[in-house]
């Protein structure tokens, strides 16, 4: 794999529990290079969405260090983490988090009004993402018309709009039969492979792990096992 542009080194993560904290994650030492697909995979409460937090720079280590685009996540002010999410990273969660009153396209070109784009720029990016997921013929659609895998791919559409260089999804399948989840992972495995973006899941849904090439085990927030899916088979 080439450059890392995930570097995490003995992070650890504390959180304040009545008078005293709970150890969220211990001693996680993990490099991501461009181009992965990756899943952080493990029972509930082992600290996977912490830690997808922490590299989207929602959270801060309370220890060690992350470095995320050869960025300090602990050192980075409000508005540099914010700069940061908006320009590099890309979020997909498992309730879509779509804003119900808004057409696809303006769900979608929502993620781009913090960016300094003429109203043309941003049409043919939306347009381009919606194009990605294959729902160019639902641009004026509003989400309560379109099923949950439509909706998870308009998320997944907003969250590479911005052409980021790394995506977190954090359990995206969950709320998806079947058949739609292996339709967003196919769709997420093309834009990894066509693209070159990173993706890093969380997740304990076996469907997911079919598609990962790396797959990093959590147990109660320490790594227990790394391992590259395709040297395996
Ligand atoms: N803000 C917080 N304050 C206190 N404890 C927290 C906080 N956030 C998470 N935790 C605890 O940290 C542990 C790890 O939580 P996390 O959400 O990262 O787990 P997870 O592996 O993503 O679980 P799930 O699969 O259920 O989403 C859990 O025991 C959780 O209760």
């Amino acid at each position: 794999m080439n450059d890392m542009i995930i570097e995490l080194n003995q992070l650890t993560k504390r959180f304040p529990v009545g008078s005293g904290f709970f150890t969220a994650l211990t001693d996680i030492n993990l490099e991501f290079g461009k181009g992965e697909f990756a899943g952080l995979v493990g029972p509930s409460g082992s600290g996977k969405t912490t830690l997808l937090n922490i590299i989207g720079s929602l959270d801060v280590p309370s220890d060690g260090s992350a470095t995320v685009m050869g960025k300090s996540i602990a050192s980075l002010n409000q508005k540099q983490a914010a700069n940061l999410r908006n320009h590099n990273i890309g979020f997909i969660f498992q309730t879509y988090n779509l804003l119900p009153v808004y057409t696809v396209y303006e769900n979608v070109e929502f993620a781009l009004l913090l960016q300094n784009m003429s109203t043309n720029e941003r049409r043919k990016a939306v347009m381009q993402a919606l194009e990605w997921v294959g729902l160019t013929d639902k641009e004026k659609s509003k989400p309560s018309m379109l099923s949950g895998g439509e909706c998870q791919r308009v998320a997944i559409a907003r969250s590479m709009v911005k052409k980021p260089e790394i995506v977190l999804a954090d359990e995206p399948t969950a709320n998806l039969d079947s058949k739609n989840s292996h339709h967003i992972l196919q769709t997420m495995q093309k834009l990894n492979e066509e693209l070159g973006v990173t993706f890093i899941f969380s997740t304990h849904d076996e469907k997911v792990m079919q598609y990962l090439k790396r797959k990093i085990s959590l147990a109660d927030g320490k790594v227990v096992n790394d391992e590259l899916v395709s040297m395996l088979q």
